[in-house]
């Protein structure tokens, strides 16, 4: 389908919480802009219909605003073509991606680069993060406005935390100032030390070293203290437990512009997972105890927690064939996330499709000030089309991402995506999906 065809997406299930909006609506696409919504809208001739599946649900696109793309410096992992493509067809219309790329997203010249491929890709849209320190190194403050000029929508040094307190006093003055976002990787690296799991029980009788919760917690009651300091916004990025999400919550109850976000890892496994030894299960932060994940459902439910976002970490499978101490952190996440959230908190009863709107669609584009977040009239046409009943098997053989360092193989969930649409165009749609066979093909599907 291209960009200039009008179309109208007729009878879907429309969950638009921005405009509070929950009910059967068409929508009017021409030019890759949304024209109309509205009920039953007349079809001018020369309009295609495309009829949406029963049981389906129109959102505002997906956006997943911690993903790693690993280009440039590590296409064996991920290219920004594979990771959009991976992308498009886990729900998602937009990325956000952390600058760990090799060189480091420190300067224009990487942020242009990474949008090149990403417009050359022309799938789901692509926010690069920059850096917020020279080499992601904690010592001297990047370019902040060179890369917000070049497209940098945030800064953080994630793979690592913004390593002293100074330092993220400045790079919060410098990114306040310019108003872009300031994420922080938070997590104390002395208590940290060689700990690959989550220090508790699980961690002792399999002879891992252990991470405690408090150096996430610590980290990021510092960040919050100096977002105060500084009255500028701040997020956390893959917050993981009870504590943290209490610090968040006293933070924000005093006013300060504090904003998290939980990947569906943390709060569908446990530590237990452990057991397995698969380095599938190694991830920075680690994996928790129940009474962790069970806070961090409540605070997805009670609005606590703002996003919910995958911190798609690529790895080779040579790399996590290592032994568990030696194996990188990291497990895929694009296109799981959507079935996870189906499964383990809508069907489940904790959250409503609304509430799971706010945290993948509304939420990451207020807080990155980025386009999308509503199905509004004159707004770009992105759009995801869910299917909540869809019988999902995972497999990372059929998964597009360049690697398969998942622990969810042969997981059944219901719950999965009919299709994605950016900027008017379909670019995904899943053959598994009854009734999309009279939709134009799509760019991946
Ligand atoms: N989250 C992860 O487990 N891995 C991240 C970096 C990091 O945050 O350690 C990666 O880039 O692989």
């Amino acid at each position: 389908m291209t960009q200039g065809m009008t179309y109208i997406l007729k009878n879907g299930r429309v969950v638009d919480p921005a405009n509070g909006r929950d009910g059967i609506f068409d929508i009017e696409v021409r030019d890759g802009v949304i024209v109309r919504v509205g009920q039953d809208l007349p079809v001018p001739a020369g309009t295609t219909v495309l009829e949406v599946p029963a049981g389906c649900v129109v959102t505002p696109g997906l956006i997943d605003m911690h993903v790693h793309l690993r280009e440039p410096g590590q296409e064996h992992k991920e290219t920004v073509a594979s990771g959009v493509t991976a992308a498009v067809a886990g729900g998602f219309t937009a990325v956000a991606c952390m600058p760990n790329t090799s060189p480091i997203n420190d300067s224009a010249a990487v942020t242009r680069y990474i949008r090149d491929k990403a417009d050359a890709a022309g799938l789901a849209r692509v926010y690069p993060i920059g850096a917020a320190s020279v080499g992601s190194k904690g010592e001297q403050l990047a370019e902040i406005g060179e890369l917000k000029t070049a497209g940098c929508v945030a800064v953080s040094d994630d793979g690592h935390p913004i390593r002293t307190a100074l330092l993220m006093r400045r790079v919060l003055e410098y990114a306040g100032m310019l108003d872009v976002l300031v994420i922080d990787h938070c997590e104390d690296p002395t208590l940290k030390g060689d700990g690959v799991v989550h220090e508790g029980p699980v961690a002792s009788e399999l002879g891992l070293h252990g991470i405690p919760g408090e150096a996430e917690e610590l980290w990021i009651e510092r960040d919050i203290t100096l977002a105060g300091l500084t009255r500028t916004p701040f997020h956390v990025a893959h917050l993981s437990t009870a504590g943290s999400l209490r610090a968040v919550r006293a933070g924000k109850a005093r006013g300060i512009q504090v904003t998290c976000e939980v990947a569906p890892h943390h709060f569908v496994l446990t530590d237990e997972a452990l057991r397995s030894y698969d380095t599938n299960t190694k991830m920075n932060p680690p994996l928790r105890p129940q009474a962790d994940v069970d806070a961090l459902v409540d605070g997805l439910a009670d609005g606590s927690v703002d996003v919910i976002a995958t911190d798609h970490a690529p790895h080779h499978a040579d790399e996590k064939a290592l032994s568990y101490d030696q194996a990188p952190f990291g497990i895929t996440g694009l296109e799981t996330a959507v079935s996870l959230t189906f499964d383990r908190l809508v069907h489940t009863g904790r959250i409503g499709l609304s509430r799971m709107v706010e945290l993948l669609s509304v939420n990451p584009a207020r807080i990155l000030k980025v386009t999308g977040g509503a199905l509004s009239e004159g707004a770009p046409a992105d759009i995801s089309v869910l299917a909540p009943d869809l019988k999902v098997t995972v497999r990372a053989s059929t998964q597009r991402s360049l690697s398969r360092n998942m622990p969810f193989e042969g997981w059944d969930l219901r719950g999965g995506v009919a299709a994605t649409i950016v900027g008017g165009r379909v670019v995904y749609r899943n053959t598994a999906v009854e009734g999309l066979g009279a939709w134009p093909p799509a760019a991946v599907q």
